[in-house]
């Protein structure tokens, strides 16, 4: 078990003039599992690459405990790599496989025993441990590839992408089983994904990154409640946080919701993050969860048409496009099945304590300090 520490990490590839990873400082804590999630080409592999050895820190180093890494090959390293298309040896058999590195490491016989039945046993691989690989469902050649990992005890535990070639019920099974596994054994573990709610159900916390930048990293929690940007905002949450435009309503701090053309009035504590925008434009972002529906009556009046539901069972996820409004619409999750159907006239509300607020030009939350 160790910490891993990138820091000021830069990578750049030969012949490119694309920053893959740029200025990285981030670090993953002792038994933590941490998630590097972002859209393909953000530079969350080359993260996890770097870590592994795999390829080389441009500028900066990487830190395993106080011991730097980062001139260190991926053998020196006592770390363990669990890929998404398994990386198993698909002529030996479920033990073959998982004893394979510690037959190279010279463990004495008794050793890799002991430690390979543990492994089958915890892993529910003892029925299938004399049967070839090759036969084996995704989910149990991936569990395969995970006893083959910790095996070795290592002090990290990488995984690139591990559920991404399984199915529905094996990815969720799975995920389940190596959080369980991998808070069990405290083994600090590194966890790259392109899908948030793989991030969000494995991991202690969550970097964001895109085009190498890290964006913010923190429990997926905080991440939900009180996203650093718009970027953000926008990738953690399904369905996403609508985003709309909205403006300083004169001295009052207020804001005009455009979309709506409401004014709602903010807290004190909250105006004053509202002086220095640029012309008084904001951007204000709403969880679906939060935008209230009612049908129009003597209180409310229709200020929208719902566009499209789509029944979920126990919620119902809508689109509503606000009256006037072109090409702007809101999504709404409720509790279902509800009676709102398409075409229906609605009023839509939002409560301002739960907006978020963003700067139209930086796109940062503005009530985060940098
Ligand atoms: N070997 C390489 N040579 C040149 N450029 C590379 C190389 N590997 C990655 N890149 C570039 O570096 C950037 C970051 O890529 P990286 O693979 O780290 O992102 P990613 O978020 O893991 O994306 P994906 O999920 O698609 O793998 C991308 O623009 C990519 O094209």
């Amino acid at each position: 078990m160790t910490t891993v520490r990138f820091d000021s990490v830069w990578k750049r590839y030969d012949g490119s003039d694309l920053v893959a990873v740029q200025d990285l400082n981030l670090a993953c804590r002792e038994g933590e599992m941490l998630a590097l999630l972002g859209p393909s080409g953000c530079g969350k592999s080359s993260t996890l690459k770097m870590a592994a050895g795999l390829e080389q820190v441009s500028e900066g180093e990487i830190l395993f405990g106080d011991r730097p890494v980062s001139r260190l090959s991926p053998g020196e390293r006592n770390i363990a790599m669990v890929f998404e298309d398994y990386g198993l040896y698909p002529r030996l058999t479920v033990r073959q496989n998982i004893s394979f590195p510690l037959e190279v490491r010279h463990f004495t016989k008794d050793e890799i025993k002991k430690r390979v039945d543990g492994a089958l046993e915890l892993l529910g691989l003892k029925d299938m441990a004399d049967a070839g690989v090759q036969g084996l469902s995704g989910g149990a050649q991936q569990r395969v590839a995970i006893g083959r990992a910790l095996v070795r005890d290592p002090e990290l535990i990488l995984f690139d992408e591990p559920l991404s070639h399984l199915d529905g019920d094996q990815k969720v099974m799975l995920r389940t089983e190596i959080k369980h596994l991998q808070k069990t054994r405290g083994i600090t573990s590194i966890l790259v994904t392109h899908d948030q709610t793989e991030a969000t159900a494995m991991a202690d916390r969550i970097a964001v990154m895109r085009h190498g930048v890290l964006q913010q990293v923190d429990t997926p929690d905080v991440l939900y409640r009180r996203p650093a940007n718009v970027f953000v905002a926008n990738f953690i949450g399904e369905p996403p946080m609508n985003l709309l435009t909205a403006q300083v309503a004169g001295s009052t701090g207020g804001i005009h919701i455009d979309a709506l053309g409401e004014t709602l009035a903010l807290g004190d504590a909250r105006k004053r993050h509202l002086t220095n925008l640029r012309h008084g434009r904001l951007i204000v972002g709403a969880r679906p969860e939060h935008v209230a529906i009612m049908a129009p009556g003597a209180v409310s009046q229709a200020n929208a048409i719902v566009a499209y539901r789509e029944p979920r069972g126990d919620t119902d996820s809508l689109v509503v496009t606000p009256f006037g409004s072109s090409g702007i619409d809101i999504r709404i999750e409720m509790p279902g099945p509800g009676s709102f159907r398409s075409g229906d006239k609605v009023a839509i509300s939002l409560a301002p304590e739960n907006l978020h607020l963003f700067d139209t030009e930086t796109e940062r939350n503005l009530e985060i300090e940098p």
